[in-house]
């Protein structure tokens, strides 16, 4: 059983000093207008607690920031927004281990809302549970009210009386005044996502521009326009800031537009043309996103200066850009509060103790330091069982729904929400022929994982470099898919193959992101050596062949023919169903696999309690 640590959660600020916090190397780049922006939260409010201290501040921390930086652009006479582009759940203890009473996170909506954003926005995670959505249009769209802006998403609600109306989830677009008096129009599309829940509607952003409230909304010149939305900023298959910002261009061929993206969990930066300039933030509280833009009251276009930075998300880059005293009476009582809550939603509690760092990027998964590689050889074959059917399985996993590395030492409440956010089951596909079977994993990392936006939009398909993105050889309705981990790992390990052979004397730095944007200069706050990383492949899956099982069941014929013998049952998170049922019509014509032939195959277990198991069993 499960028993409770005597440590605490937070407010850690540095937790392991075995591994320092390096200071940034230089002051950051003040303009007329300066924008910090945060994305991809997903619940890492109490920040990385352990061995990242580059990461270790947390929400209380940030709050205190920002206030002294916007005393500070008060001080100077120059503006200072904040924004934020989506995605708050699914990740985290903190939002995920909510208690029951309420829908994840709504407890981390009132933490969101103490912070002063002029717009925030939606990501895909907040529309993958209906109830999650009409929270966060209840709480955090009602809060921010012209604020929570939300472009191209509706909502259908009930009434009491069961009478249904369909609501944009927030503002359309806002626009304001700076504090300095500088017009703003603001926008929040979010790509076109498909895999949301019924009741929830998002229109393509090719078809959002044609919309004669945008246009209205576009037609008189700001100062500058401010786009805050969930889509990568690269030309992704499912990124359209490009068709937005030439929309805009049609209409004012040389205002200043700055684009704060996410969704793909890179710092990254873009130019879309010389009075443009496009930045994410990253991912899990680790980055800070900072902007400014010089020249922007001159009526000649041609001067207009842009820079950025990526700033680690610790105390030592707040002393360092806000002084040592940036703690604010309120950002304080956000750390307390959070620890409490820590407490509250029972995240300490320790399920065991990992004897080994698993990662996810660092190694290949066929490493013994992978966590792919521990979930396919030890977690998945010891509790996805079934001793009552008479064939062996074979557990495939999409990658996608392992968000994060699990570190040597306690593993707690809040470590299994990290690991494995999603509630998905466990299904499977009775009695697969082992020759269909075997094909299977090869044949889904070839496809991909099934889209999470349509394809249909005008944006061309091209990678960052603008080289056409490899095509697969095969027609299939899921080929070329560009999840989100996909392309943050691509980035990762073409950045440390890249710096890792370029750079000297790097040891001496701690480890750290080493961006590689396509932006000038260098865009990182702090200098760090990479965190090695490496492929991984989309899909993985426990041993083939597998083992026989040790069954219970009493085989159907006592003869135990062979082609009995050659039956595999096919197990999934049902999240990837339409994966494994479109893998499996493309790999055989003999049957025409449906949902009807998909059952539950482990009704106790879920992916969020798959670690716990484990941890409870195997680490205590
Ligand atoms: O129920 C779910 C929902 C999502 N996933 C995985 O997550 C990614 C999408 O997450 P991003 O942060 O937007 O990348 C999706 O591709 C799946 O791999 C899941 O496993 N279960």
């Amino acid at each position: 059983a499960a028993v409770q640590l005597p440590f605490e959660l937070g407010p850690l600020q540095q937790p392991d000093s075995s591994s320092p916090v390096a200071n940034p190397y230089r002051q950051l780049p003040w303009g007329d207008v300066n924008i910090i922006s945060t994305t991809d939260t997903h619940g890492w409010l109490m920040g990385h607690q352990r061995q990242e201290a580059g990461f270790s501040g947390d929400w209380g921390d940030v709050y205190s920031f920002v206030a002294r930086m916007k005393d500070e652009a008060r001080r100077r006479g120059v503006d200072l927004l904040l924004v934020d582009s989506g995605d708050r759940v699914d990740g985290n203890g903190l939002v995920d281990g909510e208690p029951a009473g309420h829908v994840k996170g709504w407890t981390a909506m009132s933490y969101f809302a103490e912070m002063p954003y002029d717009v925030i926005t939606t990501g895909n995670h907040e529309l993958y549970k209906y109830p999650v959505a009409v929270a966060t249009y209840n709480k955090l769209a009602k809060h921010y009210g012209e604020r929570y802006v939300t472009s191209n998403v509706n909502l259908t609600l009930n009434d009491q009386r069961g009478k249904q109306r369909t609501v944009s989830l927030g503002n359309k677009y806002r626009k304001f005044k700076t504090e300095q008096g500088r017009t703003v129009t603001a926008f929040g599309p979010l790509f076109d996502f498909k895999a949301h829940a019924a009741g929830i509607d998002v229109q393509a952003p090719h078809e959002m521009v044609k919309e004669p409230w945008f246009l209205d909304a576009i037609a008189e010149e700001p100062s500058f326009f401010l786009l805050v939305g969930h889509m990568s900023i690269r030309k992704e298959p499912d990124s359209e800031w490009s068709t937005i910002v030439k929309a805009i261009r049609e209409v004012h061929p040389h205002t200043p537009i700055t684009v704060f993206g996410g969704h793909h969990h890179i710092r990254d930066c873009v130019r879309e043309d010389s009075n443009s300039m496009s930045l994410a933030a990253g991912r899990y509280m680790e980055t800070v996103g900072w902007m400014s833009i010089k020249g922007i009251d001159s009526a000649d276009r041609s001067n207009l200066e842009f820079h950025r930075r990526y700033l680690d998300q610790n105390r030592n880059t707040y002393k360092y850009h806000a002084g040592d005293d940036f703690d604010t009476k309120k950002g304080q009582s956000i750390t307390k509060s959070l620890t409490q809550t820590a407490k509250d939603f029972n995240l300490t509690l320790q399920f065991g103790v990992a004897p080994q760092s698993y990662y996810l990027y660092r190694h290949p998964h066929t490493s013994d330091k992978s966590i792919l590689k521990l979930l396919t050889d030890k977690v998945l074959p010891l509790l996805v069982t079934r001793p009552d059917r008479p064939y062996p399985s074979l557990t495939i996993l999409n990658s996608g729904s392992i968000r994060f590395d699990i570190f040597k030492g306690p593993f707690t409440r809040n470590d299994q929400w990290i690991i494995l956010p999603f509630t998905n089951s466990f299904e499977y596909i009775p009695s697969v022929p082992r020759s269909v079977a075997a094909k299977l994993l090869p044949y889904l990392n070839l496809v991909g994982e099934h889209h999470l936006a349509s394809l249909t939009s005008t944006t061309t398909t091209t990678s960052s470099d603008d080289e056409p993105l490899p095509q697969l050889s095969i027609a299939h309705p899921h080929a070329q898919a560009a999840s989100v981990e996909l392309l943050y790992r691509r980035r990762l390990a073409e950045e440390y193959a890249a710096s890792s052979s370029t750079s000297t004397g790097e040891e001496k730095l701690t480890p750290g992101y080493v961006t590689a944007d396509k932006c000038s200069e260098l865009g990182d706050d702090t200098l760090h050596r990479p965190i090695p990383a490496v492929w991984q492949p989309t899909f993985v899956s426990t041993a083939f062949p597998p083992p026989p099982p040790s069954t219970n069941a009493s085989s159907s014929s006592s003869s135990s023919s062979e082609e009995e013998e050659d039956k595999i049952d096919i197990v999934f998170f049902d999240f990837i169903q339409p994966d494994i049922l479109s893998a499996l019509n493309a790999l055989q014509k003999t049957k025409t696999f449906t949902e009807g032939d998909v059952s539950l195959f482990v009704g106790s277990l879920t992916a969020n309690t798959l670690m716990q198991s484990y941890a409870e069993r195997e680490w205590s």
